[in-house]
């Protein structure tokens, strides 16, 4: 094997290499004992294959760090101009989570082990052998990917975290803000109501994450989404036998939440029978499994949400009022978005930079004109259609800047108002292009309300329009896209 340049890509470089090992050396001959060990290793990271750079000084490899994620650092002890301690300390002030073995003599081990105790991961005795560094490399790569894939689940936590703020600035919202920190304090049933989209998914989950039990489970459990038949052993789950088909004992999603919350989403839709089934698991804190004979005790805090007025339901007996008043010990109304306007240029902010941000787009910022059309509308969708209508403006604003243009193409009573004017003129165009004018102007308006009726969510207006949600895409993509486009 060639002896690779110092300071090039060494031979064993691959074009898509996943894993990539440092390798800090001055001694050519070392070099090359290093290279053909780490050959001989039969190395094989999780990725696949793996590739190496070397670089002959410490300065040489710090600039390398800077410029390029490295998995696994394998270095000299002894170096030019800065040793390996020196050098140490300074990868870890770049990446505390890289692993660093040192290479040593064996009259230098002192120095090697001091390298650890400051944090090393390992050290290997010069002259290497295949043995010994296949040994020691393996272990290092797998903690190398394990603390790689912690860094990316860190970094989803965070991502996810930040999707999940809150924000707003009317007194609505801080009202809702105090119920939520008081909720909190508190293992009492929340009970959260308000319109569709109003963030009351994320209001129950800020409940969970400000109490102390904010470690254990957060189980959501939407009841709409649960055919009626298998709601029961979905919630309480069963025990082998229990009906045909129940060839295990399988715990309920309540039972899998204990120590945690439960989220009871659109409570509303939940049956009578099962009803009176969950009041019992509330006033008694135990679950009885479908065909069971013993309970279960359960530690859980329940929160339910619904968009449907429970006490019209409760008054017309589709809703238990045992039930509902053992739901709303503690009750967190949400208004509509149209009710607290203030909230609407803070929250249009803050999902303009966040999905900027997720879509990998640069940053955005509103016309102010933008801001009076947003602050102008109802949001029959509330924040949902809000976030729905910023990404699809993202997605055809032509540069940096979102116009108030860009949000009214978006909105369905500018659609309408406009649609009319259109229609007025298009007696003056030949037939044929005026009916091929006013089937385009029919389907924007029509794909529009569907969209703002379905809150925004594609899939649910595809449903509603009878045709497939690939269909319901392509006409948004032809007709909404154009019409922006032409409009600018
Ligand atoms: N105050 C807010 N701050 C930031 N984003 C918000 C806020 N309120 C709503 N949103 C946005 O609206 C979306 C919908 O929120 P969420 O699902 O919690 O509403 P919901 O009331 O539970 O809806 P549904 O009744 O349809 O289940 C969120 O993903 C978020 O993008």
């Amino acid at each position: 094997m060639p002896a690779p340049a110092l300071d090039r890509p060494a031979d064993r470089r691959r074009p898509k290499a996943p894993f990539s090992i440092l390798i800090v050396e001055d001694n050519p001959t070392d070099v090359e004992v290093m290279l053909h060990a780490l050959e001989e290793a039969d190395l094989k990271p999780l990725g696949g294959d793996f590739e190496m750079e070397v670089r002959p000084t410490a300065e040489g490899a710090l600039k390398l760090l800077s410029e390029q994620a490295v998995d696994l650092v394998l270095t000299d002890m002894m170096l030019p101009g800065m040793d390996g301690l020196d050098l140490l300390s300074r990868i870890q002030a770049i990446d505390r989570n890289l692993p660093v073995l040192v290479v040593t003599r064996m009259n230098a081990v002192a120095s090697a082990v001091e390298a650890m105790r400051r944090g090393a991961f390992d050290y290997v005795i010069k002259p290497v052998t295949p043995e010994t560094l296949g040994m020691r490399l393996h272990r290092a790569i797998r903690i190398s990917e394990i603390l790689r894939r912690h860094a990316v689940y860190e970094q989803q936590d965070r991502q996810e975290a930040a999707a999940l703020t809150l924000v707003g600035e009317s007194a609505a919202y801080e009202r809702i803000m105090r119920s939520i920190q008081e909720a909190a304090g508190v293992r009492s049933t929340v009970l959260i109501t308000g319109e569709t989209g109003t963030g009351k998914g994320m209001i129950a989950r800020a409940v969970h994450q400000q109490s102390p039990e904010r470690d254990r489970p957060f189980q959501v459990i939407d009841c709409t989404s649960i055919p009626e038949g298998m709601m029961e052993s979905e919630l309480f789950g069963h025990v082998r036998g229990a009906f045909t088909g129940a060839v295990a004992e399988k715990p309920g999603l309540i039972e899998l939440a204990n120590g945690g919350t439960v989220f009871l989403d659109e409570i509303g839709e939940l049956p009578l029978t099962l009803q009176a089934k969950l009041l019992r698991v509330l006033e008694e804190n135990e679950v009885r499994p479908i065909g069971g004979t013993r309970v279960r005790r359960i530690d859980i805090r329940f929160i339910a949400a619904t968009n449907q007025p429970l006490e019209d339901r409760v008054r017309a007996g589709t809703f238990r009022r045992d039930l509902y008043y053992r739901l709303a010990v503690v009750s967190i109304p949400v208004p509509p978005l149209r009710e607290r306007r203030p909230d609407i240029p803070v929250m249009a902010r803050h999902l303009l930079m966040r999905l900027t941000r997720e879509m990998g787009r640069a940053r955005c910022h509103f016309e102010e004109s933008a801001i009076e059309a947003l602050m102008a509308y109802d949001w029959p969708g509330n924040g949902r259609e809000l976030r729905n209508v910023i990404e699809q403006a993202i997605m055809l604003a032509a540069d940096d800047t979102v116009r108030a243009r860009d949000i009214l193409a978006l909105l369905p009573r500018h659609e309408a108002s406009h649609a009319t004017e259109s229609h007025a003129g298009l007696s003056a165009l030949p037939y044929a292009e005026a009916k091929e004018r006013a089937i385009e102007e029919f389907t924007k308006v029509y794909l529009r309300e569907k969209l703002a009726a379905a809150g925004g969510v594609i899939t649910k207006a595809a449903e509603s329009s009878g045709i497939p949600r690939q269909h319901f895409s392509l006409l948004m993509k032809r007709f909404l896209e154009n019409e922006t486009a032409e409009g600018q």
